[in-house]
């Protein structure tokens, strides 16, 4: 990943960025073996259907959450560390490698001086929608911070793929906070698929591929058909280019 791949994505002159065999394979064969019916994957907060290991700055609602995300972010990053183990943890190498690639460097997100967490494992079990949805840092996160952000990114790092579905669907169109809202309709999260055409690129990773996307354009994911979908999920802030960029999940 270079930091032109970076940079086409951010100005919307590529789609996503597809990376193959971004996990070595004994370290996928071994996570897999962890991960799939790991004792620790818990509800996601706002839909008990997703599940996941860690805790998402998504989830953060009032001063409670937001104390809670910064004060599990370093055990959970350690966490999946551990799951990983003896190889590193592909959230790891991904730091590391956006930290040698991106010219300013690349580093943990932190908020008022609070560490964020990085590497979400997300499940996603059969005949489970992720509905076409966007993303927005600035949901969650400080004015003060947000006004500073000028573009964010999601990296994601598969795990294991169904055989049927789990393709990752992209409609390249940027709605905007408002607009979103109004194609949700009175959904709570997500627009029905019934509301939007079909998407412009429909891309099936492997297990071990990363992806570079931009999570403010629709996308959504099909459902599996058989096996759970498991990836890591990643989010970049981009701040310009002569600045760091920042990661958290
Ligand atoms: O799992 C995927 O392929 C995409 C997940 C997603 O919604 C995102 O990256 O924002
Ligand atoms: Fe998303």
């Amino acid at each position: 990943m270079s930091q032109e791949d970076i940079l086409s994505v951010v100005e919307g002159t590529t789609l996503a960025v597809h990376v193959p065999g971004f996990v070595h394979p004994e370290a996928l064969a071994s996570a897999q073996r962890q991960l799939f019916d790991h004792p620790d994957r818990g509800s996601l907060s706002q839909a008990a259907e997703f599940k996941r290991i860690g805790f998402a700055y998504s989830e953060i609602s009032d001063g409670t959450s937001r104390d809670r995300y910064h004060a599990e972010a370093r055990t959970n990053i350690q966490r999946m560390r551990d799951l990983f183990a003896p190889y590193a943890s592909p959230s790891d190498v991904l730091r590391l490698l956006l930290e040698e690639t991106w010219a300013a460097g690349a580093g943990l997100m932190h908020v008022e001086g609070r560490k964020a967490f990085i590497g979400i494992c997300r499940y996603q079990d059969k005949n489970v929608d992720l509905n076409p949805h966007t993303d927005a840092l600035e949901r969650n996160l400080p004015a003060e911070h947000a006004r500073r952000l000028k573009a964010q990114l999601s990296v994601n790092i598969y795990i294991n793929i169904p055989r049927t579905g789990g393709e990752l669907e992209l409609w390249g169109t940027e709605p905007g906070e408002d607009a979103y809202h109004r194609l949700m309709g009175g959904r709570t999260w997500g627009i029905d698929r019934e509301t939007i055409g079909p998407p412009v690129e429909v891309v099936k990773p492997a297990p071990g591929d990363l992806l570079l996307l931009n999570p403010r354009q629709i996308h959504a994911v099909r459902p599996s058909g058989d096996e759970p979908r498991i990836t890591l999920g990643h989010f970049l802030g981009y701040y310009g280019t002569d600045r760091p960029l920042e990661l958290w999940s």
